[in-house]
């Protein structure tokens, strides 16, 4: 009987980047964040903080008071509408809602009448215990579509290649569980990766000739591909396995694809389209007080398209929203509100339609186009309130407090006051620690109204009966079909709820945009290899398959590239085009030389920039550099490695505030301009831009500027000044000063790798202290404690100032004496309203007892590889 794997491997690339090969591993439901630091605490030198307060507060916000109640409009009900749908033929309106029909047949047939839905049937070969494992969450048959996807010839055993769509919450995630569970059951030598996306991970297995422990690939998210920053990555792993021709299958899957059968034969993989959606899902949009079933936006585009044929130029969108209403009935109505924060109709709707959902007991994520927005709306709804809330919920919400306010960086002002009313945001400016708990939260019922950015839109499993998205935008662009069709996919999942409903909540002038991207079809999913995308030439494309070795010869070159999914769009002739002038341009750089045989070498630069996970063009500008500090290094101070670790890809990354740039460069010291100088940054370009207010154009001089500015907040960082007073300090989120850190230790990790490949030791090795610095978030000295979960920055600090200086000292500690160490690092006072103090002290014992436990384990592991040394 083959061996039970325990789990399987999930990688990203960050994890390969910071741990070299050593995988991280994750649960379920690919799980890509990365633990990051842990502690914090307010440096008494930053501007406006305040130590003693209680709560991290924005000086910007205007205070809350939460006493301020509003009502929430009722939601009238449908008499009007199911009268309307009885008496009258309008397909439009379906008589019966979806609901009803579920209820009455059961919407998955029954593993009684067919057993191939069960997966303890012998066709699926899974053990036992795993199939009781997933009866015990839920699963204890699988749909149709599942089974028909498994028990396609060769997909089970592995020998054929598959792309799969199926809706979202259609359970395509099992079956790709499935797969991978067959191949690593089958032969436990053989890995399973999850890509998200893990190029690198495959170009280390072909240098390292190890590509035969592959047993399957899953490529979740597919439609990904069309990513301009990510998705050439998934392009280029599938082309080299494909090259490879050896026996890794290939599974890809997504909810948002319209060209399953040409990205399945570019993989040369049976394909399989599945609509089944296991949970009732009704649709809606609404506008001016409003709400029509979604169906109805092709009512409206057609009079809005019939308007503009009949040259009606007086005709505008209030002519044609006037034509629908006169055609169309509502299914509800919200009552206009007395309240003056509720005046306009789409907070009206928002606010209505959530606390109608809270008050029935059920969960509604609400999707907003920004952050700032997230943090006023949650506020809104938290005013509204819900009655009837039990003690043992009041409980679970200080319990959530409490687990908030134990976090190193304190607690966020806004939710310090949303919590307890069941209401919280979620969004990429709090930090990683922050959206735990909050989606935790909310995932377990404690929490329920959830108002989020896209970050919550894709591959997550909440419970939401509702999903009630504001607004047709994200930022400054308009919602893309894709999307719109992922963040509906929140709603009702399979296990998480019953039924689920989606709103789309238009603003006044967005609801010709908003009929029309419900109306609209997916786009077509294709390369950015394409030159008008990213292009081949820019990318590591060929550059990583001649130093792999994966092709070197120009036949070989061109039978790589006819397996690209640009060589099933593109013309052939052209492609060869592109091809010749890039690997022109690879030679002109000093990339590769051609040999006696014609073949292609790779140089000693090619192996450093592949090895270090750079594109070419990143690469040149890397090399210089480094090559630069090679001859002059500033290392009377840390500026000039800071600046060396901060990525050259600065996409999201924040801006630079002018005025705070110079506050910054008065106060360094000799050592900190000598840096200035030699990179390149000139103190009067500086004054000028603070003093003009304005922004300098997208060149490779202002990408020096804005690595400076970053990396005056990672030396803060490393310097043992905690994330939020970092992120005071220089107007940011605490999500995006931790965010920059993470990045930084993945490029750091890169450019070590760099240094080594290239044979410069020594800056390796200053550059691999420093590494180490900015992981720990603290000086030198703390380095060895700060190895402890929980204890970096301030925390280390505060431990090494009352004694503990070492692993063997936390290890020996009582809990109880760390306790109140703990509390001396947090930067709150514990003061809330006092009633939950226990509920704090609480958890900061359980974070003692982990630290002294970690410590325990490192320190044995320590004493392990000594006695193993000595022998
Ligand atoms: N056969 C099944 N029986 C019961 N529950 C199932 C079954 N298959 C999947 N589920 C459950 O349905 C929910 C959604 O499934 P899953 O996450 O696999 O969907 P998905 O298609 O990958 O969704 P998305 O596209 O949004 O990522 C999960 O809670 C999962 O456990």
């Amino acid at each position: 009987m083959a061996q039970e794997p325990q789990h399987y491997r999930v990688l990203t690339s960050l994890d390969l980047i910071k741990q070299g090969n050593n995988p991280a591993i994750y649960n379920s439901k690919r799980q890509s964040e990365v633990k990051a630091d842990l502690s914090s605490h307010p440096h008494s030198l930053i501007p406006g903080y305040d130590e003693r307060l209680s709560i991290r507060a924005d000086p910007k916000r205007p205070r809350l008071d939460l006493d301020d109640s509003i009502e929430a409009s009722e939601i009238c009900d449908a008499t009007k509408y199911t009268e309307y749908a009885i008496n009258t033929s309008d397909t439009r309106y379906p008589r019966i809602s979806e609901y009803s029909q579920r209820r009455a047949a059961s919407s998955t047939p029954s593993a009684s009448l067919n057993p191939l839905l069960r997966l303890s049937h012998p066709s699926y070969g899974l053990p036992e215990s795993l199939v009781k494992n997933l009866t015990r969450l839920g699963i204890d048959s699988i749909y149709p579509w599942q089974s028909s996807c498994l028990l396609g010839r060769g997909v089970l055993n592995g020998k054929t290649n598959l792309v799969y769509s199926a809706p979202t919450g259609g359970g395509k995630s099992l079956v790709a569980d499935v797969l991978m569970l067959r191949r690593v059951i089958e032969d436990p030598q053989k890995k399973a990766i999850l890509v998200l996306p893990a190029n690198w991970l495959v170009n280390d297995a072909i240098e390292n000739c190890t590509t035969d422990s592959l047993g399957v690939v899953v490529m979740d998210e597919l439609h990904m591909i069309d990513d301009y920053y990510r998705g050439y990555l998934i392009e280029l792993m599938a082309t080299k396995l494909l090259t490879l021709g050896g026996t890794v299958q290939l599974i890809g899957m997504s909810a948002t694809l319209s060209n399953t059968e040409q990205l399945a034969r570019w993989l040369n993989a049976k394909h399989y389209v599945s609509n089944y959606k296991p949970i009732p899902i009704e649709e809606f949009w609404t506008f001016d007080n409003s709400i029509y079933p979604a169906s109805t936006a092709r009512e409206f585009v057609e009079i809005a398209d019939q308007s503009k044929a009949d040259h009606a130029a007086v005709s505008s969108a209030d002519d044609v929203t006037k034509k629908f209403k006169s055609r169309m009935t509502p299914v509800r109505w919200i009552s206009e509100s007395r309240f003056k924060e509720l005046q306009n109709p789409v907070a009206n709707v928002v606010v209505g339609l959530a606390i109608e959902t809270a008050k029935a007991g059920f969960g509604a994520l609400i999707f907003c186009s920004n952050r700032k927005g997230c943090e006023t709306l949650a506020r809104l709804v938290s005013r509204a309130k819900v009655e009837d809330i039990s003690d043992q919920v009041l409980e679970q919400r200080k319990e959530v407090l409490a687990e908030l306010r134990s976090l190193p960086i304190g607690i966020d002002e806004t939710l310090a006051r949303t919590v307890m009313r069941g209401v919280a945001f979620h969004h990429a400016g709090i930090t990683v620690e922050e959206r735990e708990i909050v989606a935790e939260a909310y995932n377990k019922g404690i929490l329920k109204v959830l108002v989020a950015t896209c970050s919550l839109a894709a591959g997550i499993n909440l419970p939401a009966r509702r999903v009630i998205i504001q607004g047709a935008k994200m930022g400054k662009l308009t919602i893309g079909p894709a999307m719109l069709r992922q963040m509906r996919g929140r709603a009702g999942r399979k296990g998480k709820d019953e039924i689920g409903e989606t709103y789309l909540c238009c603003h006044e002038g967005d609801v010709v945009e908003a009929a029309q991207l419900i109306q609209a079809e997916l786009p077509v999913v294709a390369s950015c290899l394409e030159p008008e995308k990213r292009g081949i030439k820019r990318q590591a494309a060929l550059l990583e398959v001649i130093t792999v070795r994966l092709a070197t010869h120009p036949i070989a070159i061109q039978e790589y590239v006819r397996r690209t999914l640009l060589f099933h769009i593109m013309e052939a002739q052209n492609l060869d085009l592109m091809v010749e002038e890039a690997i022109h341009q690879l030679i002109a750089d000093g990339f590769i030389e051609v040999d006696n045989s014609g073949s292609y070498q790779a140089t000693q630069l090619s192996r450093a920039v592949v090895s270090s996970y750079m594109t070419p063009e990143d690469g040149l500008l890397v090399h210089g550099e480094l090559r630069r500090a090679l001859q002059a290094f500033v290392m009377d101070g840390e500026l000039h490695v800071f600046y060396l670790f901060t990525p050259i890809q600065l996409n999201g990354m924040t801006e630079i505030d002018w005025q705070i740039f110079r506050r910054e460069m008065e106060n360094l010291d000799d050592s900190g301009m000598r840096v200035l100088r030699l990179i390149g940054v000139n103190p009067g370009l500086v004054n000028k831009m603070a003093n003009s207010g304005k922004s300098l154009p997208e060149t490779d001089e202002r990408l020096i500027y804005h690595r400076c500015y970053l990396a005056f907040q990672l030396r803060d960082l490393c310097d043992e000044t905690p994330i939020h007073a970092v992120a005071q300090r220089y107007k940011v989120t605490t999500g995006s000063v931790q965010t920059l850190s993470q990045c930084c230790e993945g490029f750091a990790a890169g450019m070590i790798q760099f240094c080594d490949r290239m044979g410069w030791g020594m800056l390796k090795s200053v550059l691999e202290h420093m590494g180490d610095r900015l992981k720990a978030g603290a000086r030198a000295d703390l380095l060895e404690l700060a190895r402890i979960p929980f204890v970096k920055s301030r925390t280390a600090r505060v431990l090494w100032d009352n004694g503990f200086r070492s692993l063997l000292a936390v290890a020996e500690a009582d809990p109880k004496d760390l306790l109140p160490i703990l509390l001396l690092a947090q930067p709150t006072k514990a003061r809330m309203d006092g009633q939950d103090e226990g509920k704090y002290r609480q958890k900061m014992m359980l974070k003692a007892e982990i630290i002294v436990g970690a410590a325990n384990r490192l320190w044995g592991i320590q004493q392990q590889v000594e006695i193993e040394v000595d022998i």
